[in-house]
Formats: structure tokens, C-alpha cells, sequence
């Protein structure tokens, strides 16, 4: 039996990557410091996994962007445009930061590579983007490079790569349509050669990832999983290859999936248990088993007398010698060491014991290999007390329950989910009250937050600003950006979402039931980080939460601001959650507490109130067969929070990174009266779902991509809405950028808004003049 991981975070523990990166980028430090930290990051990681005691030390889960991306660059995945950068002197590292952040220099004006949803997380990863005939060619001087590094610690080392059937089913065609998997043939012998060079590197084991395998799968992506790995195992019988699956069950898949050509197969057990008995009752006795029993995504400590069960089970059927114990799925999903939280205000002792972050996971997984063998480590026996009176207690935890919450959710009534009136009365109601132009521009809510801001609000913290200062700060800020939105011409103003740290963790902090964290950062994409909450009890809201600034930005002028909250999915989605109730009833618990905030903010006097939902699609389950339930309950929970208010109200939600072909019926359902989706970057394609559900109420895509530095020119967003117009009658049509503005500096900011209302002037135009032709 050995212990082994998925991957492993790779910020560093200090988020040493982020700052490097973002120095790198401004000039500040020079490529040879920055490699030099991502070799400390790699090595740091390496040593707590030996220290921890763990058995096969991965490599290759580093990366100084996305994994995704590393991918394209090992396989000669780079798309024409970027090309050209090479005659600039932008190669190497710096090719590779282009791909994931554009270009926007010397003449050049190059857009990003997509960037979405890694599966159902916060981590977001770049899309591979194919040519029609696209090509490949191995580049594995960094894999290589990182090998010969984690070797050098004496360990068996276990390359991780992402299958070759989920990075096709990852990426897409370029400009033409066209099935990826097509290009299968043509990239397997580079996977070929690639572990022909592992194997020659003393490399027995390679982790090949195929996430897509816990998903509804065509019957062409089955055809083509069983034709990767045939091929491979006809090119390289030496090498022993683990399919590792996470995220969700095998389900049906289950019994062929074990008879592919493979040595091992890595179970998620966390998100599917039940797919234990059918894997042991189905895998060939010479096949290994890597049982995924400590949590990857979630951060409570390992229910040990549980694991122990289900080790139990394993080796009574197979015996001890083909098991490994791993996590779930890659630890980059939670933060890094429970140890650094030494001195954090927000989490309560109680609750501190009942975590274990990815360092700690790393030492419940040796702890369960030598408790699995209590009989030659008894010293482990007394670990597994703790573990145990941990669990209990956390369970028994009377603090938890808030009994007038869950009456409150018991007592609900259906009309509690319903608006007053049908959407086309209040859309009358509300320009009546509004008095808006025909495509009506706004922006998602959050303006630059600087890093003069960050540490205004980091010396507040210290307690060494007082709050009148840090707030009259505040003020400030929110005057100005209210006269910046003015003079820029926007018609519905936001108040920059300056006070707050994190969308989600703000709220948070103003709810009962959440506890918070010093260091405890995940990557979200490239160099952002979050610092999820922690839900371990239920949730009321205690006080007005954001009334206070709306109320100041609004007395500022006379065009509507917008209050801006942050929903209740995504506040769940976005925190750890409990693992001691259903997800739906803590949904509901939210819910009403924003319900609440928003009532309040209509009491002020606010006209239009956005509830952010970017997480809404994110928490669809991966199955089918799993989706309909969520999509009640998320549903319900959204309407819950937004239904409370007048018809002349205005409710907007927002959701950036998601696609939406599967749930264009609840996402009516959610009856917003304006949805702001990100569309810029997919070049509108995502709205086509929109008009071929013909969906009834108003609609801004974003025609600005706030992932780039690059600034779009008022003709490309011309462009960008005259094809929006095509596809969504303009009356319904907002014009917006594609999310929030916090990573932005000003200058971009400014200059891309003022060209994005430049453009809805000039193509509002368009539509005012062809109205007047057609009734003079
Ligand atoms: C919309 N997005 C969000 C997602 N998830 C969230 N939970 N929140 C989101 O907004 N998922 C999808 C997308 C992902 N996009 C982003 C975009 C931007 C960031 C980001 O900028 N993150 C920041 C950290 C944000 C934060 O909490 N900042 C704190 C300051 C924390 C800090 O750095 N403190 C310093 C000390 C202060 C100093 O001296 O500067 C420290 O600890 O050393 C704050 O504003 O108070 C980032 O920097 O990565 C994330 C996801
Ligand atoms: N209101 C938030 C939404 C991000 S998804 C923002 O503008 O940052
Ligand atoms: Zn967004």
C-alpha cells in the first residue's frame, strides 16, 4: 500500500508565485528570479510531502499559470495569431504569459486564449484552441526538467499529465467547428513518445488525468477513450500508466473503464462512494486501485474510523499490495497548511480542530496507511482518538443550529418566490421610473481595487487606521468613480465595491455561521488568489450590510446606482461548505439573508439591485441525472432573495464563465429582470443560447473582456453588439464589460469604457435612424 497525490498547490505558501508573477509582468524582477522561485515553490512542496511521509512525490502539477495551458505549450498547441510574437523577441516563458493575458504592444494587438471553468470549481483554466488541421509536437524540456528536480530527492516520482482524451475534450476548434476528438490520431504518438521519454527517465508510473469520465459521455468520446489508451498500451506495455478520475463517479462507465489497458485506476470516493463496491467487485485482481478517501476540495478533517472502513473493504478483496491511498482529486482546490492560521481572529479554536488543510491532508493520508497496519504502528493508535473525538464533537455542536432560521425556512410560502407581476409589466414599470435609453450601459460592479487600496484596508485591519479614516477613504474613492461614470456617460452607475476584499468573503464576514482564514489561499486563475470562508454554522444576517455605501454613491447623483450583492449559490459555492447538511438548506439559509439586504436597500431608496450569480452554473452537478434536483433548489434559493421587492424595482444577476446551453429554462426560471453574462472573449457565442430560447427578459453580454489588459476599440464593441443584435431583439439589449473591473487598472478601465460607450452611442444611433426611416 502507498500514499501518493493528484497535485499539489502551487502558489507557495506565502503566495510567493503570485507576487513574482505580477513583478515579472511589471518589468519589476527578472525572468531568472522568477524561475528561481517557481523552483523554491516546487521543491518547498516536495519536502512537506516527504516530510509528511508520503511515497510517490508528484511532478508536473506545478505551473506558473494553468496546468491547461502548460499542456498546449508540451504539445505544440499555439494558436496562428501568436505566431508574429516570435520576430518581437516574445518567446518562451513570455510566449506563454501572452497566451494566457494577450498582447497589446509594438503594433501588435493579440487577444488571450479563452479562459473558463475548470469542471465544477473556482479554478479556471485557458481553453486549447485547435486549427483545423492542427498539428502537434512534444516540447518536454520543462516536464523534464521538473522530473530530474523531484528525482533528485531520492523518492519514486509520478509524472501527472492530462489525458489525451480530456485535453481535446477540453479545448476547442479555433474558427472553424469541427469535433476535436478528430485530431485524437494525431496526437496519441506524441503521448507515445512523451512516456517512451518518461520511461527513459526511470519513470514507472504516469498519472494520466481524464476528468471527463465522471460526466455524461458521448458514444464517440467512449470510442475514443478506449482507442488512447489500446494505442498507448501497444506503444509503451513498460510503463505503468494510472488513470485517475475526479470530480465525480464512474457511473455506468465503471465496468469497461477498469478492463482498459491500464495498471491503475484513482477512484474519487469523496463525490461518488458508492462506486467502491462495483470497482472492487469489477477490476481485474492484477490492477491497481487508488482510493480517493481525504477530501481534495473540502477542508474538514478525515473522518479516520470511516477511511479505515473503506481501506478495510479494498484489501479484504484485493489484498494490501495494489492499493493507494490518495485524495480526492489535485489538494490546488484547498489552501495550504492549517499551521500558518495562527493568529486569525475569524476562526474560532472549536472550529480549527475540525480542519486539515493540504499539509495536514498530506499527514492523514500516512496516518491512515499506518493505522490501516495498527498492529506494527501503534504509535498512530492515539492519533486516531483525537481524529475520532474531533468528528464526534463537531458533530454535537449545539452552535450550529440557529433554530428561528430553520422555522423561518419551514414557514416559507410559495409566494415568498414569486414577483408581484409578470416581467413585460414590470420592464414598463420600471422605465417609467427609470427613464432609460435604448440600450442602456452599465457595469458589473467592482472598479480598480489598488494596491493602494489593499493596503488601506490591510492597515484598517492592523487597527492601525481608525474606521472614520479608512471610511472617509472610502468616500473618497466612491466619489470619484461616481463623477468618473458621470463624465463617462454611463446610464446605470455602480459604487466600485471598494469596501470590500472579496465579493464573497465580505458578505461572509457580516453573517453568522462562517469562519475565515488568514493565509488560506487558493488559486482562482494564474496569479489571483481567493480565501474562501468557511460555512460550519447556519446563517443569519446580523445587520444592514452594504445599504450604508449604496445610500452615499446614490446621493451623489441623480442616475440610478446600483446595489450590488453577492447571491446565495454563489456565496455557498465560494465558501468550504458544511458537510453536515444538505447544500440546499444552507441555500435557502443564505437566501433570506440577502432577501433581507435587499429590502433594505429598496427602503433607501435604491431602484436597481444586482444580485451576482457567477457561480450559478458552476455548482450543476457533472451528471445528468443529478441536475435537475440542483437546479431546483439554486433556483428557488435565487428567487427567494430577489422576489421580495416592488415591480418597479429592478432586479440584475450576473454570471460570468458559464455556458448555458443546458439551462436556459432555469435560467429564465431565475425571472431577473436584466442578466449580465461574460461573452466577449467566446465572441458572443455564448448568447446564442439565448436567442434560440428566444429568452424573454433583458440581457447584457459583455463586449469588453476584463481578463486582458488590452483595451477593445469602440469599432470592435460596434462589432460585438451589432452581432449581439442579431441574435437578441436590441430592446432587450444592455451593454456591458464581461464581469467586474477589480483586476484593471485605471487608465484601462477608463479608456475601455469610454470606447464601450462610444460604441452602444454609435450603434444606438444606428437603431434611432433606421426607426425614423421606417416611421417618419
Ligand atoms: C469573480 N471571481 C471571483 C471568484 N471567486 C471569488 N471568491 N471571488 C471572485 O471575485 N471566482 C471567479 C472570479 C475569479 N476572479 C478573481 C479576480 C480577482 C481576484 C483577486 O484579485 N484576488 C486578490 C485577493 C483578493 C483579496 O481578498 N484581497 C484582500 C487583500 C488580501 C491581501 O493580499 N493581503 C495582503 C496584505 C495587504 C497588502 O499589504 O497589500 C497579504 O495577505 O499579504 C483585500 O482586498 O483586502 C488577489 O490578490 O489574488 C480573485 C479572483
Ligand atoms: N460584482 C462583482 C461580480 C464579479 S463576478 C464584480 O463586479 O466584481
Ligand atoms: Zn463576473
Amino acid at each position: 500500500m502507498f500514499t501518493h497525490l493528484l497535485g499539489y498547490p502551487r502558489i507557495g505558501l506565502h503566495r510567493e508565485l503570485k507576487r513574482a508573477c505580477e513583478q515579472y509582468w511589471a518589468g519589476k524582477i527578472s525572468q531568472d528570479e522568477l524561475l528561481r522561485t517557481g523552483k523554491m515553490i516546487r521543491e518547498s512542496n516536495w519536502l512537506q510531502q516527504i516530510a509528511a511521509g508520503i511515497d510517490w512525490l508528484p511532478c508536473g502539477d506545478f505551473s506558473f499559470y494553468d496546468h491547461v495551458l502548460d499542456m498546449s505549450l508540451m504539445l505544440g498547441v499555439i494558436p496562428e495569431r501568436f505566431v508574429p510574437l516570435k520576430e518581437k523577441g516574445v518567446d518562451g516563458l513570455d510566449q506563454y504569459f501572452v497566451m494566457a493575458r494577450g498582447y497589446q504592444r509594438d503594433g501588435l494587438d493579440i487577444p488571450a486564449l479563452e479562459m473558463t471553468k475548470w469542471f465544477n470549481t473556482n479554478y479556471h483554466y485557458l481553453v486549447p484552441e485547435f486549427a483545423p488541421n492542427q498539428s502537434f509536437r512534444l516540447q518536454p524540456d520543462s516536464l523534464l526538467a521538473a522530473l530530474a528536480e523531484a528525482q533528485a530527492f531520492q523518492r519514486p516520482v509520478k509524472p501527472i499529465l492530462i489525458g489525451p482524451v480530456s485535453y481535446l475534450l477540453l479545448g476547442k476548434m479555433g474558427t472553424a467547428h469541427g469535433n476535436p476528438l478528430h485530431l485524437l490520431p494525431a496526437l496519441l504518438p506524441c503521448y507515445a513518445d512523451l512516456l517512451r521519454l518518461l520511461h527513459r527517465h526511470g519513470v514507472q508510473w504516469v498519472q494520466l488525468d481524464e476528468p471527463f469520465l465522471a460526466t455524461d459521455l458521448s458514444a464517440d468520446s467512449l470510442q475514443a477513450f478506449r482507442e488512447a489508451y489500446s494505442y498507448l498500451h501497444g506503444e509503451m506495455p513498460e510503463i505503468n500508466l494510472l488513470l485517475a478520475t475526479y470530480f465525480g463517479g464512474l457511473g455506468n462507465y465503471l465496468p469497461q473503464v477498469v478492463q482498459w489497458p491500464v495498471q491503475g485506476v484513482h477512484l474519487d470516493l469523496i463525490s461518488d462512494p458508492e462506486q467502491l463496491q462495483p470497482a472492487l467487485q469489477w477490476l481485474p485482481r492484477d490492477k491497481w486501485l487508488s482510493l480517493g478517501i481525504v477530501d481534495g476540495r473540502n477542508v474538514w478533517k478525515n473522518d479516520f474510523t470511516y477511511s479505515l472502513s473503506i481501506i478495510e473493504q479494498a484489501v479484504q478483496k484485493l489484498g494490501q499490495e495494489r492499493i493507494l491511498l490518495a485524495p480526492s482529486c489535485s489538494l490546488l482546490h484547498v489552501p495550504y497548511d492549517l499551521q500558518l492560521e495562527t493568529n486569525s481572529k475569524g476562526l474560532p479554536d472549536m472550529v480549527k480542530n475540525w480542519l486539515a488543510f493540504a499539509r495536514q491532508k498530506l499527514e492523514e493520508l500516512t496516518l491512515l496507511k499506518q493505522l490501516a497496519f495498527a498492529g506494527t504502528h501503534r504509535q498512530a493508535l492515539p492519533r486516531l482518538i483525537e481524529n475520532q473525538f474531533a468528528i464526534e464533537q463537531k458533530k454535537m455542536a449545539a452552535f450550529a443550529h440557529l433554530p428561528e432560521i430553520q422555522q423561518r425556512i419551514a414557514r416559507l410560502q410559495e409566494n415568498d418566490l414569486h414577483r408581484l407581476h409578470p416581467f413585460a409589466i414590470r420592464k414598463a414599470a420600471q422605465q417609467r421610473a427609470l427613464q432609460l435609453p435604448l440600450l442602456p450601459t452599465t457595469t458589473i460592479g467592482s472598479f480598480p481595487q489598488t494596491n493602494e487600496l489593499r493596503q488601506l484596508r490591510a492597515r484598517w485591519n492592523k487597527g492601525e487606521i481608525s474606521d472614520k479614516a479608512y471610511e472617509q477613504a472610502l468616500e473618497q474613492s466612491i466619489r470619484k468613480v461616481i463623477a468618473l461614470q458621470e463624465q463617462i456617460g454611463l446610464d446605470v452607475l455602480v459604487h466600485g465595491e471598494f469596501e470590500r476584499s472579496d465579493m464573497v468573503e465580505y458578505f461572509a464576514r457580516q453573517l453568522t455561521g462562517f469562519a475565515f482564514t488568514e493565509h488560506g489561499w487558493v488559486q482562482s486563475y494564474g496569479s489571483r488568489c481567493v480565501k474562501p470562508p468557511i460555512l460550519y454554522g447556519d446563517v443569519a444576517r446580523k445587520q444592514d450590510m452594504t445599504v450604508r455605501w449604496i445610500r452615499f454613491a446614490q446621493s451623489l447623483t441623480s442616475k440610478p446606482v446600483k446595489g450590488m450583492l453577492t447571491g446565495p449559490v454563489t456565496m455557498l459555492k465560494w465558501s468550504f461548505v458544511r458537510n453536515d447538511q444538505p447544500l440546499e438548506q444552507t441555500a435557502y439559509q443564505l437566501a433570506l439573508a440577502i432577501r433581507d439586504e435587499v429590502k433594505a436597500l429598496e427602503e433607501a431608496g435604491i431602484r436597481v439591485i444586482q444580485i451576482d450569480e457567477p457561480a450559478f452554473r458552476e455548482g450543476l452537478p457533472l451528471r445528468k441525472e443529478q441536475q435537475p434536483a440542483y437546479l431546483e433548489w439554486a433556483v428557488k434559493a435565487f428567487r427567494l432573495a430577489s422576489c421580495g421587492v416592488k415591480d418597479e424595482t429592478q432586479i440584475h444577476t450576473h454570471m460570468c464563465y458559464s455556458e448555458f446551453n443546458s439551462i436556459m429554462q432555469p435560467i429564465a426560471d431565475l425571472d431577473a429582470d436584466v442578466i449580465t453574462i461574460e461573452a466577449s472573449r467566446s465572441h458572443m457565442e455564448l448568447l446564442d443560447a439565448f436567442g434560440d430560447f428566444q429568452y424573454p427578459n433583458d440581457i447584457g453580454p459583455g463586449i469588453y473582456d476584463i481578463h486582458s489588459p488590452r483595451i477593445p476599440s469602440a469599432d470592435e464593441m460596434v462589432a460585438l453588439l451589432q452581432k449581439a443584435a442579431r441574435i437578441i431583439p436590441v430592446d432587450q439589449l444592455w451593454v456591458n464589460p464581461d464581469c467586474g473591473l477589480k483586476t484593471r487598472n485605471w487608465p484601462e478601465v477608463k479608456a475601455s469604457l469610454q470606447n464601450m460607450v462610444a460604441a452602444a452611442q454609435r450603434v444606438r444611433n444606428m437603431y434611432i435612424s433606421s426607426r425614423q426611416v421606417a416611421n417618419p
